[in-house]
């Protein structure tokens, strides 16, 4: 078993767990399956790294090692001084996808793990009395992209990075794994016609030989119907958090 060299950062909801099944196909790669939180959790961080390096899975040498943890995207205040102690040249993943969307579909998340009585979603999100975006809620939190990547980038110098369009893997799977093919500096594996668009998922499923391989039914899940002004009070709290993304990164995303 081998530390990983490569961290899939997050976003939750934005198309990791899809990324890392898809990834552990490549004969180059080995990805850790489930997600270790060696970063974020204090008492598995205090574990120390041959406590991590025991999470990973059976690798060959010279092959790259991914583990996923959309928490190290959340915590971004503690994580990336422990992943510079950790190893300075490991190469950082993250996916983004509208941040609106994301924050309801980690809502649904949240209904599905805890039932149907949780609060309801205008309160997870906004301060009754004030009005306010409830900036410290984990669903917010997670998709303030800008403030979350600025962390990481006074740890990390950028071209460690890759940042890629949650929207784009859905639509163009095989181009959003070609560019990470590249960025890994992997040999092109993944190609257009591996791919089968499934009507009832309405999503990608990979096919490699005669079996197909689709997300199970906890991702690609229904989304509740939310209240057309909280959305719109989302979308202008978004609309100036992502063009403070857009500046940083130098570039767009394709959300309204
Ligand atoms: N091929 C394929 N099949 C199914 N789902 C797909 C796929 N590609 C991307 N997605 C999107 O992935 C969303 C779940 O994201 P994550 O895997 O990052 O979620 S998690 O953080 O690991 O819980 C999931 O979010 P929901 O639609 O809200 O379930 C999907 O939008």
């Amino acid at each position: 078993r081998r530390l990983p060299n490569v961290l899939i950062l997050g976003a939750m909801k934005a198309g990791t767990s899809t990324m890392m099944r898809y990834l552990n196909f490549h004969p180059d790669v080995h990805c850790a399956l489930m997600e270790v939180n060696y970063f974020d959790k204090d008492e598995n961080y205090e574990q120390g790294p041959e406590w991590y390096r025991n999470q990973m899975p059976w690798s060959k040498p010279g092959k790259i090692v991914i583990e996923k943890s959309p928490a190290y995207l959340q915590w971004t205040k503690k994580v990336p001084p422990r992943v510079l102690a950790f190893n300075s040249t490991v190469k950082l993943i993250i996916i983004l996808k509208d941040p609106l969307k994301r924050t309801v579909s980690h809502y649904t998340h949240r209904l599905a793990v805890n039932g149907p009585n949780i609060q309801k979603f205008y309160h997870y999100v906004v301060n009754s009395e004030t009005k306010k975006i409830l900036t410290d809620s984990l669903l917010i939190k997670t998709s303030m992209y800008y403030e979350r990547i600025h962390d990481w980038f006074k740890w990390f110098p950028q071209k460690q990075f890759l940042i890629l369009s949650g929207e784009q893997f859905e639509r163009q799977p095989w181009q959003t794994l070609r560019e990470v093919e590249t960025f890994l500096g992997i040999k092109p594996f993944f190609r257009h016609e591996h791919f089968q668009y499934n009507s009832t998922k309405g999503f990608f499923c990979l096919k490699l030989t005669n079996k197909t391989h689709c997300m199970s039914s906890n991702k690609g899940r229904a989304h509740p119907a939310i209240a057309l002004e909280t959305l719109e009070k989302l979308q202008n709290f978004f609309n100036i958090e992502n063009q403070k993304l857009y500046f940083l990164l130098n570039r767009t995303f394709d959300w309204p």
